[in-house]
């Protein structure tokens, strides 16, 4: 069995597989969407395909919808030109439930997929095409924290962003910069309403993708690169609106292990690739069962039924407190927690950490005990439950293949949402004080020790991607385990910087505490267990 839409016409293959197929005409799918696109993805990444593609699936199944979705890849082509158009834009989606069944669906609901470069004359002039049509109601993104950020480690813009500013929509050949142009071109076209909704872990994400936009569009007219009234078209939201969005469905990398669980069923299409820009990317993706998307409904242009496959739509109020719950609090501080403190103590597999006591305890404590008591009750989703389920169910899934190296990419970016809220929380209400706050230092510090590469037993590991690596491991590069030094000296540059925390550590009073903390994770080999069990045994 291979992932080609010619190899689906034999079902019964399939269906010996225990594998599910897309229950819709794919060609008469295809042929609706080209003449009537409604739905552009940006980031063809895993979570794309295991979650907004497979909502759109279910909508094709019932009937509901008639199009399918244009993924646009804009900064890793390879992922389209190595993982999609081989396999006609089908995918696996593996659904790997805690009581350890297995579903296996054939997600069909791709009707294109397209890189987002303007060298490639064939894609940019379809997504030109797509962006002038009447009928397009959103582009949703997934192309994680740092693809929104427009400004470089000094604060100032960066090179290619600068240079976009002068170039203008003709020219711009930025991530942003071409979604920027391309929005030009929809006003250049009748002023055409749409959404733009990203799907991102970022704390008001919404926002975050109006600053870049918008950023673009200013720039654009200051230069009198644009038509004036582009300015005030991304500005107002009955014409370009940003909803807000809460996602939360945990999509590891392609794992091995379900590759060869799919092999002995009989299918081939499972080689994984790392692509130069380092996605990890194969024709099937592994997602857990729960999953939940939360969404401002702002769509001036209207949007698919998508509240018929599971979705909700709700206010943008009620999408903060959603969000600020599992970003700031409920889950992913507890994720970035496994991440570091698993890599230091050389765990690989997320599930295994949770049967590791003092792991539970230290996200027990910082989701039931500090994070918590700042949440506030969206109402649609209780807190409570939410991270019960997050701790007892999805996080201890032994069938989840997740591991702390994934979640630890990146982690420069995360730490000002994933933790930096609920400091500014504490600081911010009479009846909670910042020195309460025990456990989230201790992330802070772990992380530091983190970046130095070594691990628990002194064995050196590969530290994830991060943008901020380079110069976060020369400012640490004098630290070695074992060895006294002063870490004052070496951690204030980074402990006082907002742009990571959220908040100058010192300035809140818990500067001096994670460089304390940080001392006795360095003090030698061990360390990082001694230190976790002694502050563990005081709480
Ligand atoms: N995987 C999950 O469990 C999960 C769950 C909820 C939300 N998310 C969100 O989705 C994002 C992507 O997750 P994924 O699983 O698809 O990751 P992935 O590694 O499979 O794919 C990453 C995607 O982002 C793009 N990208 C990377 N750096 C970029 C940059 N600088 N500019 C523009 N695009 C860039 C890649 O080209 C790719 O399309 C996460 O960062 C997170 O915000 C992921
Ligand atoms: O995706 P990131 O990089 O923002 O964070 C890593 C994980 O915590 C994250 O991907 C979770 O798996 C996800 O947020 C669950 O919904």
């Amino acid at each position: 069995m291979r992932l080609l839409d010619g190899e689906l016409k034999d079902k019964s293959v399939w269906e010996k597989a225990g594998i599910e197929l897309p229950g819709f005409d794919r060609e008469v799918m295809k042929a609706e969407t080209a003449k009537c696109p409604q739905w552009v993805h940006f980031g063809a990444g895993n979570i794309f395909r295991a979650f907004p593609a497979a909502l759109q699936q279910k909508l094709l199944n019932e009937g509901v919808e008639k199009t399918g979705i244009i993924v646009a890849e804009g900064y890793d082509y390879e992922i389209v030109k190595k993982a999609y158009r081989p396999q006609d834009d089908l995918s696996l989606l593996v659904t790997l439930k805690a009581n350890g069944t297995i579903e296996k669906t054939v997600i069909g609901s791709l009707a294109q997929s397209l890189t987002v470069d303007r060298h490639d004359e064939a894609d940019w002039n379809r997504l030109k095409e797509i962006f002038a049509s009447k009928s397009l109601q959103m582009v949703s993104f997934t192309i994680t924290e740092k693809g929104y950020s427009l400004t470089g480690m000094d604060g100032n813009y960066r090179g290619d962003v600068a240079a976009d500013f002068e170039a203008g929509p003709d020219k711009a050949d930025s991530y942003i910069g071409k979604l920027a142009a391309l929005c030009y071109h929809r006003y250049a076209n009748g002023r055409l309403p749409l959404a733009l909704v990203s799907m991102d872990n970022c704390s008001h994400n919404g926002d975050k993708l109006y600053a870049a936009v918008h950023a673009y569009a200013e720039a654009w007219t200051k230069n009198g690169l644009v038509d004036e009234g582009f300015l005030a078209y991304i500005e107002s939201p009955e014409n370009v609106s940003f909803p807000w969005s809460m996602i939360d469905k945990i999509t590891p990398r392609p794992d091995d292990s379900v590759k060869k669980m799919l092999e002995e069923v009989g299918f081939t299409d499972t080689e994984s690739i790392v692509t130069s820009k380092n996605t990890y990317v194969a024709p099937f993706v592994n997602a857990e069962e729960a999953e939940y998307l939360v969404i401002e409904d702002a769509f001036p242009n209207g949007r698919p039924a998508l509240e018929k496959s599971g979705v909700m739509f709700t206010t943008r109020e009620t999408v903060e407190k959603v969000e600020r719950m599992k970003v700031c609090t409920c889950l992913n501080p507890l994720h970035t927690t496994l991440a570091v403190y698993g890599c230091l103590l050389g765990y690989t597999k997320i599930s295994e950490e949770m049967k590791d006591q003092d792991l539970v305890k230290l996200v027990e404590i910082i989701g039931y005990k500090e994070g918590l008591p700042v949440v506030t009750d969206p109402g649609i989703l209780s807190p409570k439950k939410f991270i019960d389920e997050v701790l007892q169910i999805r996080v201890p899934n032994p069938f989840m293949p997740d591991t702390p190296q994934r979640i630890a990419c990146d982690t420069s970016q995360k730490l000002s949402i994933r933790f930096g809220e609920t400091i500014k929380e504490y600081a911010a209400r009479p009846e909670l004080q910042v020195s309460d706050l025990k456990f989230i230092p201790m992330v802070q510090a772990g992380w530091c020790r983190y970046l130095l590469g070594v691990d628990d037993e002194g064995n050196t590991f590969t530290v994830s991607p991060d943008p901020m690596y380079e110069s976060l491991a020369k400012q640490l590069e004098g630290v070695k385990i074992g060895e006294a030094c002063d870490v004052h000296k070496v951690l204030e540059p980074i402990l006082s910087n907002a742009k990571i925390f959220g908040v100058n550590l010192y300035e809140v009073g818990l500067g001096e505490t994670v460089e304390g903390i940080f001392t006795e994770l360095t003090a030698g080999p061990g360390a990082v267990r001694a230190t976790l069990k002694k502050h563990l045994a005081e709480a």
